[in-house]
């Protein structure tokens, strides 16, 4: 089975993925979180570079995923990317943002399949590296679905990630797996499936179902449980002094790459990681209010000597 690290904006950038890595084994890929590609003729820069810079991601079967309904961008990029080492390039048609899909972008695209069948025939023809898609089900209703399947079907392209939701789900609700079931009978390329995987249980569920299923891409599930993918081979559950050490190093990464921000940063790993502990609302409470690396440190140092681990570290929203 191959298992890889979902794109999350703000979340599994590089320093998550290098830390993570180290402390749990690496994954057999992760995604980047989206990219806008640069202008024709410039350079990935800033924040986008540091992503996808090599150095960063050395040792790592890393994708970098692309947000974009700009054929020539598009192009470009992967040349670029090419340039780089990279073996292949992730299109986003699944991020439901209102900002995002009110250009038409992410699952936006979604909206105007004559417009993306243009864009998607072209990209895959003049990409000089593969093209993978992660895609929703459509915008409203899964019924959507059956057009746009049809479209990628038409298309040489590397793989198909289904997140099974359609854009006015966001997160909610439960994925609809059974159209990822469709995809993976229909498709003529790999098919991988994102969703919901928080526990072991809801892996070896999906396999039964579906037992030709070969690539989940875990999001959340391993956010809350770092060591997700070990407890998937049958291993133990991460212990209350690798979950601390996973944190510290994760942390001190950020402060380096980004100083005091590092504490928002962490806040938003803690929305997941809370779930880890006993009694994530106290977790919550406990780093809530904290603006300060000195104040953040505090709160987390009796986090971490008060709170006993969860029975089970399951994510819930
Ligand atoms: C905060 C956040 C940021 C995300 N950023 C991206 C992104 O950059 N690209 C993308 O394709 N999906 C993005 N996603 C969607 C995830 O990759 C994934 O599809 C979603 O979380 C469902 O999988 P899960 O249930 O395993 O978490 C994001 C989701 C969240 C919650």
């Amino acid at each position: 089975m191959i298992y890889s690290l979902a794109p999350m904006e703000g979340i599994t950038g590089h320093a998550f993925r290098r830390v993570h890595a180290e402390c749990f084994g690496a994954l057999d890929r992760y995604y980047t979180p989206f990219l806008a590609p640069p202008r024709v003729g410039s350079s990935f820069g800033g924040k986008a570079f540091k992503e996808i810079d090599p150095a960063n991601n050395e040792g790592l079967n890393v994708i970098p995923q692309l947000l974009t309904k700009n054929a020539e961008e598009f192009v470009w990029a992967t040349k670029l990317l090419a340039d780089m080492g990279y073996r292949e390039v992730n299109l986003n048609l699944g991020c439901p943002s209102g900002t995002v899909v009110s250009k038409g972008k992410g699952s936006g695209f979604l909206r105007n399949l004559d417009e993306l069948e243009v864009f998607l025939r072209d990209v895959c023809e003049r990409s000089p590296i593969p093209v993978s898609v992660k895609t929703r089900l459509g915008l409203e209703d899964d019924a959507e679905y059956e057009r746009i399947l049809d479209l990628y079907r038409s298309l040489p392209l590397a793989e198909l990630i289904v997140h099974p939701r359609v854009q006015k789900d966001r997160y909610t609700g439960s994925p609809r797996q059974g159209r990822y079931g469709d995809t993976l009978a229909r498709a003529p390329f790999p098919v991988a499936y994102n969703g919901d995987i928080f526990v072991p249980e809801d892996a070896s569920a999906l396999c039964a179902a579906y037992p030709a299923t070969r690539h989940v891409m875990l999001g959340r599930g391993l956010l809350a449980n770092p060591a997700l993918v070990r407890m998937l081979a049958g291993g133990v559950p991460a212990t209350a002094s690798e979950l601390k050490q996973f944190h510290d190093k994760l942390f001190h990464a950020y402060v380096d790459e980004i100083g005091g921000n590092a504490v928002f940063r962490m806040k938003e790993w803690w929305f997941y990681a809370k779930c880890a502990l006993a009694d994530p609302m106290a977790v919550h409470r406990a780093v809530r209010k904290v603006r300060k690396i000195n104040e953040y440190e505090v709160a987390v140092e009796k986090v971490f000597n008060t709170q006993s681990l969860a029975a089970v570290a399951r994510f819930s929203g």
